[in-house]
């Protein structure tokens, strides 16, 4: 993981998916991280994202308007929801940055770049 002046500049999705692995075996808790406990806890943390620009009405690029501590909590439920998406994907046996990185592939097939 690569760090400059404190902040993580680079970390791949398999370092994440294996702080993730080791926090789950310190606690006893990998009996819980079922595929659908899992999905279940990522969608809780969808809904807790959503909360955060509930009745906001439309909301400008990189939100200028917003106070610092709004600004962190989004912040934390990206986060849930990325971790969960990441256990979720690994406990399926599915290597998640190869998949996306296929999709995207697949998605440039489907919709092609406009002529110049
Ligand atoms: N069985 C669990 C419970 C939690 N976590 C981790 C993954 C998430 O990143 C975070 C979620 O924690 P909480 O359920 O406490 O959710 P919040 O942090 O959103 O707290 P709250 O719902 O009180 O706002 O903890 C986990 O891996 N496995």
């Amino acid at each position: 993981m690569e760090r400059e002046e404190g902040k993580v500049m680079d970390v791949s999705l398999k370092e994440l998916s294996r702080k993730l692995e080791e926090f789950a075996k310190e606690r006893d808790w990998e009996p819980y991280h079922s595929p659908r406990n899992l999905l279940l806890a990522m969608v809780g943390e969808v809904g807790e994202l959503s909360e955060i620009f509930m009745w906001r009405g439309e909301v400008a690029r990189g939100l200028p308007n917003w106070k610092e501590s709004d600004k962190e909590h989004l912040g934390e439920e990206l986060s849930d929801v990325l971790l969960y998406l990441i256990r979720l994907s690994d406990i399926c046996g599915i290597d998640l940055a190869d998949a996306a990185i296929k999709k995207i592939g697949k998605n440039a097939i489907k919709y092609p770049p406009k002529a110049p």
